[in-house]
């Protein structure tokens, strides 16, 4: 895999997209954070979204348009949107004043307008960590040609996409052990990249040491924090008396381990980990439960146009202002109409965290405020959709579709395991 450079005229930015073999981190800490604009931390979003966003929209089309002056084809091409470079999209054809043949126009069909999959040219898919991350799998499973583009941190893969770095970004929103991954869902909002489809990736974990290492001499064991989750029990089962020590990732894990040649440290990551970074396997499927599955969701600049001749799900964020009350209200909007719900995440409300109820006799009670993630089994396209969405409206003081995208039904297939 090649490692990509930020543009010429990205000077200013940091260098953020890493690439395979470069990076030496120190487990403990912050890893390497590269932030390509700092000023998200400043961003009130929903609540203050006219002025900061606009400021935050402005500044992102400024380096945008850098990248596009550089070597990116003009934000409005829906061809390179769609990675068609070679479909010619100049619809209304200019007088022919010379002799010069006038371009053969070709119509636009349904999959030129389709984001995905792609036909040909090869879709660059951001994602975060290195090499053998399980999230650089689930970008092969989403775009199976695609060429993945590791980044250090869930930030920077949206912006890639944001800058025209990477057509898409396959990030981690959920895992079946775990749980939620909170910082993407807070992501979600603060950036404007549309969610265009999920894949579900079964993860399957390996303990791993350099070469001719034994479990006994194991005195750490470093990973990222939802794969130590994911195996808590099992490495409690192995006997090892090892601390647990959070990474960025996985893979980055086993990379770290192979640089600084650390033979009292074991890395928890998959198999093609410790082939990348030639690691020995000690233990094989350590998830605490073999059906262990991470759900992504793929991002792009542009949203799809929904459909009804598939399984689809929309996933929508809102809040209100009156209290968590008005929920049963919002969700019975979808209940009504038959409208399966396959998630809802609570994340406190960044802008507005705090409620005061003032009660002169006994004091002011102070109500935490959310913001409400739904997904549902419903496409945008069908009525039933649009519908319950004008009710939620009504009770709603934010409302914002992240994005309707086609169901991952591919077969189950465990990840093994005990
Ligand atoms: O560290 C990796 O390999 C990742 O791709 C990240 C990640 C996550 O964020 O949940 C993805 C899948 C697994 O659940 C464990 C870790």
């Amino acid at each position: 895999m090649q490692a990509l450079s930020p543009p010429p005229s990205s000077s200013s930015l940091s260098s953020s997209i890493v690439g395979t073999s470069r990076r030496r981190r120190p487990p403990t800490g912050p890893l390497v954070v590269h932030c390509i604009h700092r000023s998200y931390d400043s961003v009130n979003f929903p609540a203050g979204v006219v002025s900061s966003r606009s400021d935050w929209q402005s500044s992102c089309a400024i380096l945008s348009s850098k990248v596009v002056g550089q070597e990116q084809p003009p934000e409005n091409s829906i061809a390179s949107v769609n990675g068609h470079k070679t479909i010619d999209l100049d619809l209304v054809p200019s007088s022919n004043n010379g002799n010069r043949p006038l371009p053969l126009q070709k119509p636009l069909t349904i999959t030129d307008l389709a984001p995905a999959p792609m036909h040909g040219s090869q879709l660059r898919v951001a994602y975060q960590g290195v090499p053998g991350a399980y999230s650089e799998a689930a970008a092969g499973k989403a775009y199976p040609k695609c060429e993945a583009i590791p980044c250090d941190q869930f930030e920077v893969a949206f912006q890639a996409v944001e800058l025209w770095i990477a057509d898409r970004a396959v990030l981690p929103v959920e895992n079946s052990l775990g749980g939620s991954i909170h910082r993407n869902y807070d992501l979600l909002l603060r950036h404007r990249l549309h969610i265009v489809g999920e894949v579900q990736l079964p993860v399957h974990h390996c303990l791993m040491a350099l070469p001719g290492v034994r479990k006994e001499y194991i005195t750490r064991v470093i990973s990222h924090p939802q794969a130590l989750a994911q195996c808590e029990h099992t490495l409690t089962k192995l006997g090892l008396q090892a601390a647990r020590e959070a990474v960025d990732d996985t893979a980055g894990a086993a990379e770290y381990i192979a640089a600084n040649n650390l033979r009292d440290t074991a890395a928890i990551a998959s198999a093609r980990a410790a082939e990348l970074y030639g690691m020995q396997i000690l233990a094989d499927g350590i998830q605490d439960d073999c059906g262990n599955v991470t759900r992504f969701v793929m991002l792009a600049r542009e949203p799809i146009i929904p459909r009804t001749d598939r399984p689809f799900k929309t996933s929508i964020v809102f809040a209100h202002d009156k209290g968590t009350s008005v929920l049963f209200k919002v969700l019975s909007a979808f209940a009504f109409r038959n409208i399966n719900l396959t998630k809802i995440e609570s994340r406190p409300h960044r802008n507005r965290p705090i409620r005061l109820v003032d009660d002169a006799n006994v004091g002011t009670a102070k109500h935490f405020e959310y913001l409400f993630y739904v997904d549902f089994e419903a496409s945008m396209a069908e009525v039933r959709a649009q519908n319950a969405l004008a009710e939620v409206q009504e009770f709603a003081s934010f409302l914002r579709v992240l994005g309707s995208y086609p169901m991952d039904m591919t077969p189950w297939s465990p990840s093994g395991g005990d």
